[in-house]
């Protein structure tokens, strides 16, 4: 968004910073999910945006969705467990995060997905992380916003009409997915009309997680 990119040409904010984790609040879902939210864990993420929006390797991908070949609505970058992550404030995310979560996630965070939303037209569908293990193991996915506030959906998987969730995620925020939550329950960043700049979503998981 205009804003954050003028921040840091204007020389600010070029030191991304955690915030403490005890202000996290859990909220259970229901079928054993649940979610976690810190908002505005990672601070003077400014520069942090700018520097992934611009030095990233994003990649536009095309996906067969019935007889046609369709753009994926975001660009995309994914980072394994051995690669250099772009920016060392991801790698400290991940570190915080594994150490969290280590007596109940009893395994770090391995991956970084990122996700790029350009405008309001770009969204995510209604899914669950379910091509690893989040189809059969309890698993946690954590998410940090930076950019835009976008809203989250969640919705329990195959109905549940009345019972979405939305959790609006804006600069810094911290999300996490935890439980049963990604064979239980689907998300979804809708489009919104709205006027909307970028948005990027970073996605912490296990190894074997996706
Ligand atoms: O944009 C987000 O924060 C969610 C992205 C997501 O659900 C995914 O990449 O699996
Ligand atoms: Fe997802």
């Amino acid at each position: 968004m205009s804003v954050y990119l003028q921040a840091s040409l204007f020389g600010q904010g070029d030191d991304a910073r955690l915030g403490p984790t005890r202000g996290m609040r859990r909220s259970a879902l229901g079928e054993g999910a649940w979610i976690d939210l810190l908002p505005g864990w990672l601070r003077g993420a400014d520069a942090l945006f700018a520097r992934l929006a611009g030095e990233v390797p994003w990649r536009a991908e095309r996906r067969q969705m019935y007889d046609r070949v369709v753009d994926v609505p975001r660009l995309l970058a994914y980072y394994g467990a051995d690669d250099d992550l772009p920016d060392a404030a991801l790698a400290t995310a991940r570190e915080a995060l594994s150490a969290h979560y280590a007596s109940e996630l009893r395994e770090p965070f391995r991956t970084v997905g990122l996700c790029f939303y350009r405008d309001g037209r770009d969204s995510v569908a209604w899914h669950g992380d379910r091509i690893g293990r989040g189809a059969t193991e309890d698993t946690m996915v954590a998410i940090v916003s930076l950019g835009a506030p976008r809203d989250l959906l969640l919705r329990p998987r195959g109905g549940g009409a009345g019972r979405t969730v939305r959790r609006r995620l804006g600069h810094g925020d911290l999300l996490v997915m935890g439980g049963s939550c990604q064979r239980t329950w689907e998300h979804a960043v809708p489009k919104t009309a709205r006027p909307t700049g970028p948005r990027i979503s970073v996605q912490f998981r296990p190894q074997g997680v996706a």
